[in-house]
């Protein structure tokens, strides 16, 4: 690791830019991931355009750089599947600038420069992070070492699709800027699997309530900070989300809500209590075991909850056009942005999956205004053709690909 002085950069709003520090992908480094034989890329300060046909690996380029930060697939696809037909295990690479300050001050005092290398082998199923040249103790040691955020026009099923899509948004949001939610997040799911074996034992054999039973104090001690951290955030970007949407051009007013079956009693002044959350998950697992034992399956706690989007009132997921979905789920990406910039202190890298397909110019023009006034950061912006580059990012470097194989 070295330490330099931040790099700020001029955001490219046409109103008043916003100089934030951000984090540089400065080479990224592809072995047999997908359909990428061989990528060895150095990627100029403001980011690149990648232009190519359908199903020549545009996104499976932004796929790969989004692993360094998740390390699983942004596709939810197994690891196995993204191995290259025929290899026997990829690799991902980059060397990566970050600038670092105090947590939640959006303020750089330092970079870091740091290497991060992801390698996968299919016929051990093994995988190893290496972050500086020494392999991680555990993986999620090694979670959100390059900060990035993707945008695709696929993200419309934060809003249209099943609650787990929102809730999964949720958990990776919050698992990547807070220790303390992804610990929770592990051993609560750890716990429901648990349990919902011995449901189904119980289940099978008519005997083993006992056996179920003995998860529920776990599962309300890791299932309190997941639906208190969840609520707190939601309460602390509705008001954001709301205003986003009516600056893309949304005119019905939007609502953010956390959605949830648990009972907590209000504190005064607290409303981030865990305390009163673990006690009400308690009560409502122990309630709900009978019916829990008759299906075999756990019925109440976070992993049921939901995150409400609303359009005047009425629920976006039936009543919404397809572009104010599409609206809705740029507002839920330009928070996730937000949440890991105020987190990491510098604009996270930002991944562009042709994001402005089927929306009209005047959105499109207004999102990259509220990205460029947020402080954009590093792009990287994918497009089956020129034409669709937006004016605002013209100014970026060029590349194209074909089979998987990148031209500068
Ligand atoms: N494990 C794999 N090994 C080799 N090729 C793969 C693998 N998984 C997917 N592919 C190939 O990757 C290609 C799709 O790449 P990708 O999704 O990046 O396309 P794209 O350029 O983003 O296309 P579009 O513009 O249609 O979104 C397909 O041709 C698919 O067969």
């Amino acid at each position: 690791m070295g330490d330099a002085a931040p790099r700020v950069e001029d955001a490219p709003s046409p109103t008043a830019p916003v100089r934030v520090p951000r984090v540089e992908l400065r080479r990224l480094v592809v072995r047999d991931f997908r359909n990428l034989e061989r990528v060895d890329l150095a990627v100029p300060p403001d980011g690149l355009t990648i232009v190519g046909e359908n199903g020549h690996g545009k996104t499976n380029l932004l796929e790969s750089v989004y692993y360094l930060e998740l390390l699983r697939s942004v596709r939810g696809a197994r690891d196995a599947d993204l191995v290259r037909f025929g290899a026997v295990g990829f690799h991902v690479s980059a060397e990566v600038a970050v600038p670092a300050g105090e947590a939640g001050t959006a303020r750089a005092d330092r970079v870091i420069d740091r290497e991060v290398g992801v390698g996968f082998e299919r016929a051990t199923k093994r995988k190893r992070v290496r972050i500086d040249g020494a392999e991680v103790p555990r993986l999620s040691d090694a979670l959100g070492a390059v900060p990035s955020v993707i945008f695709s026009p696929g993200d419309v099923v934060l809003v249209a699709g099943s609650p787990s899509e929102r809730r999964r948004y949720l958990d990776v949001a919050l698992a990547l800027t807070s220790r303390r939610y992804l610990s929770a997040l592990q051993a609560y799911r750890g716990a429901l699997v648990r349990r919902n074996a011995a449901l189904r034992d119980a289940m099978r054999s008519g005997r083993g309530e006992g056996r179920a039973s003995v998860w529920e104090p776990q599962l309300a001690e890791h299932g309190a900070v997941l639906w208190t951290e969840r609520r707190r955030w939601v309460r602390q970007h509705a008001e954001a989300f709301a205003q986003l949407c009516a600056a893309i051009g949304e005119r019905s007013p939007m609502r953010l809500r956390y959605a949830t079956a648990l009972d907590v009693p209000h504190v005064a002044g607290d409303d981030d209590s865990v305390d009163g959350a673990r006690e009400a998950l308690k009560r409502a697992l122990a309630d709900k075991r009978p019916l829990d034992l008759k299906r075999g399956l756990t019925h109440a706690g976070p992993h049921r909850d939901d995150l409400e989007l609303a359009m005047g009132g009425r629920d976006l997921r039936l009543f919404g056009s397809a572009g104010q979905q599409r609206t809705a789920a740029i507002a839920l990406r330009m928070l996730e942005a937000a949440t890991l910039r105020d987190h990491v202190g510098s604009a996270p890298l930002f991944l562009l999956d042709d994001p402005f397909a089927e929306l009209d110019a005047r959105r499109a023009h207004r999102i990259l205004a509220l990205l460029g006034d947020a402080g954009l950061g590093q792009v990287l912006l994918v497009v089956p053709r020129a034409s669709d580059v937006p004016p605002e990012l013209t100014r970026l470097p060029r590349a194209g690909i074909q089979d998987g194989v990148l031209s500068l």
